[in-house]
């Protein structure tokens, strides 16, 4: 068994930091390992422009570590009044790299999310030309697809046709949870990729149910049955270069989730690349971390890769029950179990 690996600085491709108070808690735990994320713009109002991104930015810095390198890279919330205007100037502001589509009701903060999803193609086409990426939550809403088959309905009935409308648009599938997704995404060219979270690689939603619903276990999109989430650790084992670390580290207070209406969302930055490296090490590809953690998602953003590293020891540690963020308590996934591996500091 290996004792220590030492890997390239990794970049966390989907982030969910929240804002005000919390970012002193959330921007550190961060901030610690990672050089770069990827900052997802569903805050309460979302962020809807440049202008919006850039002070959210501003915000965000103001809490990175003394001597910190940390580079927050921030992204546009689409909206249905987005314009290719607002693209454009989003993208002159340097630090906006790609839009979110929150099909509307799809997650948490979705509301303002776009209704009218044939304006895809308009977007999409902007996006391209200012060479941003489009960053999608692949669920749809309606009322009569069952939560359990929303992610493959979207890839079927919207994500394949915008891809073939637009072709020449990077599109990164967030969170994938199934197979279908999976093979989706190795069915495309070199411009549809897509991130894999911790959450879904370790569990199914027997965890979730089995012997009582554990709303720790809750997210967005819901686990999925143990067939999909082998179909995801087969991939990443597969070391496929178009698939990439996105924690989708989305913290709530414990008192939103344990509730009769819990709210989606795991919180995993505290310890995101350490988490990753015990599911790589289970699954017996220790050796496939570095390029999925830390060269897959620059070269598919089209950004320079780290060049300093991090060394992970093979020294078990023990999650705290709860972290406490100020005025709120959250409780990690994976409270009070043991980690095996550890940043070297
Ligand atoms: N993944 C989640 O379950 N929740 C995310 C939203 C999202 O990424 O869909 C959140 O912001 O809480
Ligand atoms: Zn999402
Ligand atoms: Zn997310």
């Amino acid at each position: 068994m290996k004792s220590a690996i030492t890997i390239t600085r990794p970049d966390d491709w989907h982030l969910h930091l929240r804002d005000g108070d919390v970012l002193k808690h959330t921007v550190p735990a961060t901030a610690q390992h990672m050089h770069r994320a990827i900052i997802m713009p569903n805050l309460k109002p979302p962020v809807k422009n440049a202008e919006q991104a850039l002070q959210y930015r501003n915000r965000i810095l103001a809490q990175a570590p003394q001597g910190s390198q940390f580079d927050p890279l921030m992204v546009l919330y689409l909206t249905d009044n987005t314009t290719p205007e607002m693209i454009r100037e989003a993208a002159q502001s340097g630090h906006i790299y790609a839009a979110k589509l929150y099909p509307a009701g799809a997650t948490t903060n979705s509301d303002d999310g776009l209704t009218d999803l044939s304006r895809l193609k308009e977007l999409g086409e902007a996006l391209a030309e200012n060479n941003m990426l489009l960053l999608v939550h692949g669920e749809v809403t309606d009322n009569h697809v069952d939560i359990f088959d929303r992610e493959k309905a979207f890839l079927d009935n919207i994500l394949a046709d915008l891809v073939a409308k637009v072709p020449n648009l990077k599109l990164v599938v967030e969170h994938i949870t199934t197979k279908d997704a999976a093979e989706f995404v190795q069915s495309q060219g070199d411009n549809v990729g897509a991130t894999i979270t911790p959450q879904h690689l370790s569990y199914n939603r027997n965890d979730m149910l089995v012997g009582g619903i554990k709303p720790h276990f809750y997210c967005l999109p819901i686990l999925k049955r143990n067939t999909h989430q082998q179909a995801l650790q087969d991939v990443v084992a597969s070391g496929h270069k178009r698939f990439f670390l996105g924690t989708d580290s989305a913290p709530h207070a414990k008192g939103a989730k344990e509730n009769a209406c819990g709210c989606a969302g795991c919180y995993t930055a505290y310890a995101a690349i350490e988490l990753y490296a015990d599911i790589f090490d289970e699954l017996g590809c220790l050796d496939k971390l570095e390029a999925f953690a830390s060269f897959n998602g620059p070269d598919f953003y089209g950004l320079p890769r780290n060049t300093d590293t991090i060394t992970l020891v093979n020294e078990p540690w023990q999650v705290p029950a709860e972290f406490d963020f100020g005025s709120d308590v959250i409780v990690p996934l994976r409270a009070t179990e043991t980690i095996n591996w550890k940043v070297k500091s």
